[in-house]
């Protein structure tokens, strides 16, 4: 990494360029996905994790939520368990859920709540289990845009969408010092643990808990279009234009159908953001120039 100095008055100018956007944040709660194609290398790991606990620091309440696609994958590969997915979203059956449980609420939750109390922050590790936060449902597939007819869906298994979020474990956590970051399994009214895409996890989650932004970190630059180029901002309509034409599929297909009911189920705003660039959220939230795909809803 090469290290430029900076005059004080260039110091100055960049602390002076976050102080409004400390204003606007100050008490607002900020929910931050971070996605496993994301956690790519240590250094950026830890640059998250000082982003979240910067933003704690001046007043934000950051919620963290999770995903592990990759890491699942991985230790599936180790056990020789082959896995697919359809429409974005893990086929998960009985011991695919097993490892899904090992991998998002033990190596990946303990992994981030490490890396930010690492940095100074409280992170305090919880799966949709743990207070009751997160009930879940089997998800139909006929709602996720598959285009397999009605009668014939795959049976995806212990996949599930979220049914209802009760937040107050959340809220007790990040109304004190504490930074909640959250493994996106869910419980069924059967009591079995449900996978659910850590897109629509935080996506929910924003919604419920009023958030003032939802922050999808993935490894792309943000949305693309057919041409490879960076599309900033985006409404219902051409989302919808962008699924239809097949530029948007695979994972970006639940992130981008998240980020457009939370905004317009009263989040704000939802961004999608690179996570393979530096501090890419403290560049989101404290400067002008905005880094990503953004998706407005109705204005
Ligand atoms: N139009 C698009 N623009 C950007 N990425 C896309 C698009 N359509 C599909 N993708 C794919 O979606 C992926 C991001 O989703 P996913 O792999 O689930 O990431 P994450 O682990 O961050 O949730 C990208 O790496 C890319 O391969
Ligand atoms: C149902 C489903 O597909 N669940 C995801 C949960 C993890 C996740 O969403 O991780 P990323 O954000 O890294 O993609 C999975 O099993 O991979």
């Amino acid at each position: 990494m090469t290290t430029t100095t900076k005059t004080p008055a260039e110091v100055a100018e960049v602390l002076t360029e976050a102080l409004p956007y400390i204003q606007r944040f100050h008490g607002k709660t900020i929910v931050v996905k971070f996605g496993g194609n994301a956690m790519v290398d240590e250094a950026l790991k830890r640059s998250f994790a000082r982003d979240i606990v910067l933003m704690k620091l001046v007043g934000f309440n950051p919620v963290v939520v999770h995903g592990g696609g990759p890491q699942i994958g991985e230790l599936l590969d180790r056990i020789g368990k082959e896995t697919r997915f359809v429409d974005g979203m893990r086929v998960t059956d009985a011991e695919t859920m097993d490892v899904v449980e090992m991998v998002l609420g033990g190596l990946v939750n303990k992994e981030i709540v490490q890396l930010i109390n690492a940095q100074g922050g409280r992170a305090v590790g919880l799966t949709g289990k743990d207070g009751g936060l997160i009930r879940a449902r089997q998800l139909r597939l006929d709602g996720m845009g598959a285009d397999t007819p009605g009668s014939e869906l795959p049976d995806i298994g212990h996949v599930g969408e979220v049914a209802s979020i009760d937040a107050s474990v959340v809220n007790m956590l990040d109304t004190g010092e504490f930074i909640p970051v959250i493994a996106p399994i869910g419980v069924g009214d059967d009591g079995r643990g449900y996978n659910i895409n850590a897109d629509l996890v935080a996506g929910k989650l924003a919604e419920v808990l009023g958030a003032e932004k939802l922050i999808l970190l993935t490894n792309t630059e943000g949305l693309l279009d057919k041409d490879g180029h960076l599309l900033t901002g985006l409404d219902a309509e051409r989302v919808e234009e962008l699924i239809q034409d097949g530029t948007i599929q695979g994972g970006m297909l639940p992130k981008i159908r998240c980020a457009l009911e939370s905004v317009q189920n009263g989040v704000r705003a939802a961004h999608i953001i690179d996570g393979r660039v530096t501090h890419a959220v403290l560049l989101e939230l404290f400067t002008d120039r905005g880094v990503g795909t953004l998706i407005h809803g109705p204005s």
